[in-house]
Order: C-alpha cells, then sequence, then structure tokens
C-alpha cells in the first residue's frame, strides 16, 4: 500500500458550468520514506494540488489517499510550509511556534515544549530573533520561522509549496540541508513543490513535473539515481547529474513551447484603427 497515493484525480474551481479544470487525471503514489519533488511552471496548479493532499480542498473527481485512508480534512500528521508564511503578527518567533507544538503535542510538559521551540529556532538560525515579532524580521526570516513552525510539529510527512524560493542563496542552501537531515534522521515522507529543477534533484528520490494547465497533469517521472548524502559542489561535475538535468530541462522546455503555440493560437487579436486614423511613417 502507497503512503500517499491520489488515484484519477480531477479539480476545477466550479462557480457555474463554466469553471475551468485546473487539475486534469493526476495519479501519483508515494512510498514511505521517500523524497518526492514535483516541478512545475508558474499558475499550472502546484498550491490546488498541495491543498488537495494537505485536505483543504476535496478534489472534484478521484481520491486522495494518505495511509490508504481518504483524506478528509487537515491533520497534524501531513505539515506544510507554505510559499506565503502566515504568522500571528501579535505574536513573536518563539510565541509563533510554541503556538504550533502545543496544539501538535497537547499533553506535552511546557519545558519539554520550550526546548522544542529552541530547537527549532536555532535551526533555522533564528535564536537571536526569538523575542522579535514578524514585523521585526524580513521576509526571508519570516520564511524561516515558518520552516521552523511546521518542522517542529514533527509531521510523519513533510509537503513543501516552493517554501525557499523568497530566500538568498546561502540560506536557502542551509534550509535544504536542515529539511535533508530531519527527512533522513526522522525517517520522514517528503514531498516538495518547486519550479527550480536543481533543488529537485539536490533534494528528492524522483522528480515529475506538472504539465502547464488548465487541466494540468503529471509528465513522466525522472529517477535521481545520485548518492546521499549529497555534495552540492561536487554535483555540477556529477555526469549523472547533468544528464538527469539536462533530460528535465528539455523535458520542461518542450511542454513550455507547447504551451505557448497553444496560447498564441488562442488569442488572435482584432484588426482595429481608430476613426480618421492618418498614417504617419
Ligand atoms: N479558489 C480558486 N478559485 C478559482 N480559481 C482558482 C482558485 N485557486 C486557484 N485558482 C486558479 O487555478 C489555477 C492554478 O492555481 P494554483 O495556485 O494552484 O497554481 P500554482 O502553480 O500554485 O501557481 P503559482 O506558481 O503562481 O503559485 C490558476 O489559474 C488560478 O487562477
Amino acid at each position: 500500500m502507497a503512503y500517499l497515493e491520489l488515484k484519477n484525480v480531477y479539480k476545477t474551481y466550479a462557480q457555474d458550468d463554466t469553471g475551468t479544470q485546473v487539475l486534469s487525471n493526476i495519479n501519483l503514489s508515494i512510498e514511505e520514506g521517500e523524497f518526492v519533488a514535483i516541478v512545475g511552471f508558474t499558475g499550472s496548479g502546484k498550491t490546488t494540488l498541495v491543498n488537495l493532499i494537505n485536505g483543504l480542498l476535496t478534489p472534484t473527481r478521484g481520491q486522495v489517499l494518505f495511509k490508504g485512508e481518504p483524506v478528509l480534512g487537515t491533520s497534524h500528521e501531513r505539515g506544510v510550509i507554505f510559499q506565503n508564511y502566515s504568522l500571528l503578527p501579535w505574536l513573536t518567533v518563539g510565541q509563533n511556534v510554541y503556538m504550533a507544538v502545543k496544539e501538535a503535542f497537547p499533553k506535552e510538559k511546557k519545558s519539554v515544549l520550550h526546548d522544542m521551540v529552541n530547537t527549532y529556532v536555532d535551526m533555522v538560525g533564528l535564536t537571536p530573533a526569538i523575542n522579535k515579532r514578524p514585523k521585526e524580521l524580513s521576509g526571508g526570516m519570516r520564511q524561516r520561522v515558518a520552516v521552523a513552525r511546521a518542522l517542529a510539529m514533527k509531521p510523519e510527512m513533510i509537503i513543501m509549496d516552493e517554501p525557499l524560493g523568497a530566500l538568498d542563496a546561502l540560506t536557502r542552501g542551509n534550509l535544504q540541508d536542515e529539511i535533508l537531515n530531519i527527512w533522513e534522521k526522522d525517517k520522514r515522507t517528503a514531498l516538495l513543490i518547486t519550479n527550480d529543477v536543481d533543488e529537485g534533484i539536490y533534494m528528492a528520490d524522483r522528480i515529475i513535473p506538472l504539465r502547464p494547465g488548465p487541466n494540468a497533469t503529471l509528465g513522466p517521472e525522472f529517477a535521481i539515481n545520485i548518492e546521499r548524502p549529497r555534495d552540492k559542489t561536487e554535483l555540477n561535475d556529477d555526469p549523472n547529474f547533468k544528464t538527469t538535468r539536462n533530460a528535465i530541462i528539455e523535458y520542461l522546455m518542450e511542454i513550455g513551447n507547447e504551451r505557448r503555440v497553444e496560447t498564441e493560437e488562442a488569442y488572435v487579436l482584432p484588426d482595429l484603427s481608430p476613426k480618421n486614423f492618418v498614417e504617419q511613417f
């Protein structure tokens, strides 16, 4: 039995019969302990897919199963790190993380919860800012709090919706490593949604492209057969990395071009000119 399974999933945001079908015939199967990355174009339906898996949305057709059971709502077992950090503005960094661990572990002693907060805030390098409120932090720092908050709840499955996009290269690299450490050490299952192919190759066991929408569907998967732990600096010289990267980018460019042709065909501008128009050139 797959750990997470999507079977023939369709999603339409329908106000009426003309609603656009965002996702179409999505089939995905992730085994326990796997790290899977989905790469997709902007607006293709990545967040919709995350929300279906998280239980914030229900499919129009098809099934989302977690450990064999239908997903009927959100659960602490599946922790999401969203693209847009949503911190409570009146709470400090420490209090934001504390709220989350208290909710995830209601029976745990206060001192244990405090230790958890300190560990995860330290992990994202924010100990000096632990008493600051979100308005006193940069965007990147807020995103790091959101990462700490999600990981501190120790979800069995970590779902990441482009969580590191707004960060500088150094912070991004450090957090990629921290997420990988936690995934490996605590034997979690992870799904990363990203538009960065290199990030996907560095982190995942498999990369699956999400074809552009409407009617976005998953493309063929690319297995990443590069031994772990992976070294970013050595990766660029790894022939396996180069071949995999080229194959994925080639595929993405191909489907991107297909989309451009479709778009060009779809919009034909009317042949108009204003009344009494005099050509001057
Ligand atoms: N609640 C909603 N109601 C109607 N349409 C929606 C809703 N949410 C998303 N959409 C539409 O669904 C499509 C996919 O949106 P989604 O946010 O899932 O894409 P995405 O790949 O995450 O985008 P981005 O890369 O910009 O974050 C878009 O065309 C969007 O306008």
